[in-house]
């Protein structure tokens, strides 16, 4: 039997998590440990501190930065197996992914001993290097979380529980301001020149920002990233876009550019705001090169 270990952001979904942990204690009756964060990318350092030697079922209570953080934390750790219990606001981990909801569902993780490897994205600008287990981007979503995150009315109106008012005036601004680029994008070799960009993300399983297949053909087993392209496309019709994207009709619009390959370089020719799986990694320069491929690494998925 694996050990059972749990780590919650108390702060994920508006402290959504926290109350889901809460309720779940009540009812665990066996062995287990847990682990509040903190700060950003404590939950890092809590699966890196624990012993790599035990097989391990990890429980990530949170939103997908929280589960990036305990998978990027238990890299090289082939003992540690991870699944979500999805308690933050897009929680696209748990759409692909394993992910449960029950203290039964959780007993049956810990019986079963099979797990299967999982490859993860690594993105490298020229200042950092980061991993993404969804998906990593820059344009217009990168900045609507960035403005969001940083907005004093998010704070104020997550008091009410309408923190994603914020997030639905930030995109209403962000339509009418957002400056388009040229990204010239090289994937696997091949070079394409894709004018007016609203944005680039790269994929490695389907669903970006809270439940939008954006990127249909991903998926984490292959070796493959596909690169989502947005250009050449009107504000009002990106709008139109988005509401596309929840059925799947956004991959017949000319202005979507699909590509599929092993990895892809790309520059921008005006800054852009970055993210790896939705929180923010830095500004790529105009004319800097940012690179994007699979790990050789992997991390382990408990199968139910
Ligand atoms: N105690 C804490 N207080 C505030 N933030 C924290 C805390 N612990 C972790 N974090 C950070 O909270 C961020 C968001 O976490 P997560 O994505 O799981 O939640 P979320 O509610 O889904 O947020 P998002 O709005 O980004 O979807 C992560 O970057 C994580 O590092």
């Amino acid at each position: 039997m694996r050990r059972l270990v749990f780590i919650i952001n108390p702060a994920a979904g508006n402290g959504r998590a926290l109350k889901k942990w809460e309720a779940l204690q009540k009812e665990l009756t066996g062995d287990y440990q847990f682990y509040l964060t903190n700060y950003t990318r404590h939950a890092v350092e809590l699966v890196q501190a624990l012993d790599p030697d035990i097989h391990t079922l990890l429980i990530a209570i949170g939103g997908d930065g929280t589960v990036h953080e305990v998978i990027e934390g238990a890299l090289n750790r082939p003992c540690f197996a991870i699944a979500a219990l999805s308690a933050g606001s897009g929680n696209d981990f748990g759409r692909t992914y394993t992910s449960v909801t029950s203290k039964d569902e959780i007993e049956g993780l810990l019986r079963l001993s099979e797990q299967v490897p999982m490859k993860l994205g690594s993105l490298q600008t020229t200042t950092s290097q980061y991993v993404f287990v969804n998906n990593a981007g820059f344009g217009f979503d990168a900045e609507v979380v960035y403005q969001t995150n940083r907005s004093l009315w998010k704070r104020r109106l997550n008091h009410f529980g309408l923190g994603k008012l914020a997030y639905y005036g930030v995109v209403v601004k962000e339509l009418l301001t957002f400056e388009a680029a040229t990204i010239e994008l090289t994937v696997d070799g091949q070079t394409h020149v894709l004018p007016k960009a609203w944005f680039l993300v790269v994929c490695n399983q389907p669903y970006f920002g809270g439940g939008m297949k954006i990127s249909p053909n991903s998926n984490p087993a292959d070796d493959m990233l596909e690169v989502t392209v947005v250009s050449d496309i009107s504000r009002w019709k990106l709008l139109l876009l988005f509401g596309t994207v929840f059925i799947g009709w956004h991959t017949k619009l000319q202005a979507v550019k699909q590509f599929s390959g092993q990895s892809c370089q790309f520059t921008v020719s005006r800054p852009m705001i970055g993210h790896t799986d939705g929180e923010y990694c830095g500004r790529l320069e105009a004319g800097q090169v940012a690179s994007a491929h699979l790990l050789s690494q992997t991390w382990a998925m408990p199968v139910k």
